[in-house]
């Protein structure tokens, strides 16, 4: 890779804005937002309900266009990341189809680009052990706790191996001891896989535990109010939970907020 290649931003966002028209009003979500994300970097987007962190990873998506500004990943538009196929999604709920068994759940797109069973069922078997679901293949949704219904849907959006994950919120319907169980594990296969990931979340430890750097937003409108590097060594364990280091850094996100 040559030395220009390397300094290309993964994700780059340029004063981007975005208003949604209602029936009654225009809402300002986003406003005069710029951002760089590295290839293989760990964000979270923080904020309080309402700051545009959905909207946010909506436009890195391409699922909807900016009403200013500019998205590029990897040197060429959103949608044409899109296109490429760049992108893994998770939601905050898994959308799982009960009807299909998990390992069918895992390869549906797979499936829908046409490749043959045999390769979709050893696919399925590889992301249900990176995942720490193996023995669940034949199991139905409906069968499986929600954290491990989360897993299969992060399975899924590793399915067509993409370069960048994409999570909103997905851990927080989540009792605690799950979602912390969770982040730990997501790290754990975040460390195999080695792609981008930007990780929405409005708690700060949450965000703080897995992330290169917390780009925090304040609200009215959206935007960027500090970006946050996490100096805490990798691989993350739980025990750092519990560190003079990261109650510092809890205590300086705070502030970050207060301070807007
Ligand atoms: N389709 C839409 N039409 C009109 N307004 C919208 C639309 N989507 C979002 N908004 C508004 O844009 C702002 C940002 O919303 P967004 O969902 O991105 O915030 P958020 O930080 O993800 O919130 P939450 O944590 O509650 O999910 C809010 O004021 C919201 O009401």
């Amino acid at each position: 890779m040559s030395l220009i290649a390397a300094k290309v931003p993964e994700i780059e966002l340029e004063n981007v804005e975005m208003r949604y028209q209602t029936d009654t009003a225009e809402v300002l979500a986003l406003h005069q937002v710029s951002l760089d994300i590295a290839k293989g970097e760990f964000v979270s987007l923080l904020g309080p309900s309402g700051c545009g962190k959905t909207t946010l990873l909506r436009l890195m998506a391409d699922l909807i266009e900016p009403t200013g500004g500019r998205v590029t990943v990897a040197g060429k538009s959103a949608k044409e990341a899109r296109l490429a196929q760049k992108y893994g999604i998770v939601f905050q709920s898994p959308v799982l189809y009960d009807w299909r068994k998990v390992k069918d759940n895992i390869t549906l797109p797979l499936e829908l680009m046409g490749v043959k069973k045999a390769r979709r069922d050893e696919k399925a078997l590889e992301l249900l052990e990176l995942v720490g679901l193996k023995g669940f293949a034949d199991k139905y949704p409906w069968q499986l706790s929600g954290g491990m219904q989360q897993r299969v849907a992060i399975a899924r959006a590793l399915s067509m191996e993409p370069e960048i994950l994409l999570m909103d919120e997905p851990f927080s319907a989540l009792d605690e001891f799950t979602r912390e169980r969770l982040n730990e594990e997501l790290l754990s296969v975040w460390s195999k896989v080695g792609n981008t990931v930007v990780f929405v979340t409005h708690s700060i430890p949450e965000s703080i535990f897995l992330s290169d750097r917390v780009f925090v937003l304040s609200p009215h409108p959206g935007r960027l109010s500090a970006v946050v590097d996490i100096p805490l060594p990798r691989p993350r364990t739980a025990e750092m939970r519990n560190s003079p280091e990261f109650f510092d850094l809890i205590a300086g996100i705070r502030d970050s907020f207060e301070g807007v």
